[in-house]
C-alpha cells in the first residue's frame, strides 16, 4: 500500500471506512493497530501508539479482525474474563485489587449490552457465526479501550443485529468518547448510522466527511463502478439505489 493519511478521527464519533474489495481497508486497520510494519505515526488522545509496545497499544486501541481467531472450548463468560485480565496485564489498569465479582459483573454487563447474557455459559466453539461476532464485540468493549478498530463487525449479523450493534457502538462511542473506526460494505448503514465516512480506493483515501456529502452518485460510479442514485425517504433517511454496473 502507498502512503496514506487517515484521520484525524474524532473522539465520540463513529467513522465508517468504505471501499471496494482489495482497496486496502483491512491493511490500513492493521497498520493502525500496529500489526503490519508501517512507518506511520499513529496517535490516540495525544499518546503516540506507534512508539508503544503492542501490549500497551492494544490496551488503548482494540482491533477486532475480519476473521475471528479459532474458537476455543471455553465458556463465553470465561473468555470475556480472560480478555479483561489480558487488558489489565498491560500498564493501564492494575489487576490487583479487582474483586472477582466486579470482573464477572463487567463481563456479564458487556454480554447484556449486546443482548446475549443467555450465552454466558455456552462454549465458544459451539456458537453460531453471528453469535461469535457479538461475543467478539462484547469482549472488545469489556476491555474498556479508548479506540476501537473493527474490521467488518457486522459481516455475520442478521438485519436486526446489524442495526442493534451500530446503535450500541454509537451510544458507547458517545458515552466514553471513543475513537471508533469500522469497516463496512453496507453503504445504507454507513449513510444512516455513521457520523463520518472515509473512502479508500486503490490504497488511497480519496474522500472523507459526512456520509451524505461523500457518497454521491459520481463517487459511487468512480469507486464502486455502479450507476446509482442516493435518494431520501419521506422521513429523511438516505438510501443508495443501484440502477446497474458500469
Ligand atoms: N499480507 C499481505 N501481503 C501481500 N499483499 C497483501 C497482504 N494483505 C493484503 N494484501 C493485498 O493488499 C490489498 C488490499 O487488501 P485488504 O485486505 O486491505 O483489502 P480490503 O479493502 O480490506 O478488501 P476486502 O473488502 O476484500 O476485505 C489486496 O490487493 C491484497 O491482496
Amino acid at each position: 500500500m502507498q502512503d496514506v493519511t487517515a484521520g484525524p478521527f474524532t473522539p465520540g464519533t463513529v467513522c465508517a471506512l468504505l471501499g471496494p474489495n482489495g482497496s486496502g481497508k483491512s491493511t490500513l486497520m492493521r497498520a493502525m493497530a500496529g500489526l503490519v510494519p508501517s512507518s506511520a505515526c499513529v496517535t490516540l488522545n495525544g499518546a503516540e501508539l506507534s512508539r508503544m509496545s503492542l501490549q500497551d497499544r492494544t490496551a488503548r486501541c482494540l482491533y477486532l479482525p475480519q476473521a475471528l481467531p479459532a474458537a476455543v472450548h471455553l465458556p463465553v463468560l470465561e473468555a470475556l474474563i480472560a480478555a479483561r485480565h489480558t487488558a489489565h496485564a498491560g500498564r493501564l489498569a492494575p489487576a490487583s485489587g479487582t474483586p472477582q465479582e466486579e470482573t464477572i459483573q463487567a463481563a456479564l454487563d458487556s454480554l447484556t449490552l449486546f443482548g446475549i447474557p443467555h450465552l454466558a455459559m455456552q462454549a465458544m466453539d459451539e456458537l453460531s457465526g453471528g453469535q461469535r461476532q457479538l461475543v467478539g464485540l462484547a469482549q472488545a468493549l469489556s476491555r474498556k479501550p479508548q479506540g476501537l478498530l473493527l474490521d467488518e463487525p457486522l459481516s455475520a449479523l442478521d438485519l436486526h443485529h446489524q442495526f442493534a450493534v451500530m446503535d450500541i457502538l454509537r451510544r458507547e462511542t458517545t458515552a466514553h468518547q471513543l475513537v471508533t473506526v469500522l469497516v463496512l460494505h453496507d453503504l445504507n448503514i454507513a449513510l444512516n448510522r455513521a457520523d463520518t465516512v472515509a473512502v479508500l480506493h486503490a490504497g488511497q483515501i480519496i474522500a472523507s466527511g459526512p456520509p451524505a456529502s461523500v457518497l454521491t452518485p459520481d463517487l459511487l460510479r468512480e469507486v464502486y463502478r455502479v450507476q446509482a442514485r442516493v435518494e431520501e425517504s419521506a422521513d429523511g433517511r438516505k438510501f443508495v439505489s443501484v440502477d446497474g454496473i458500469v
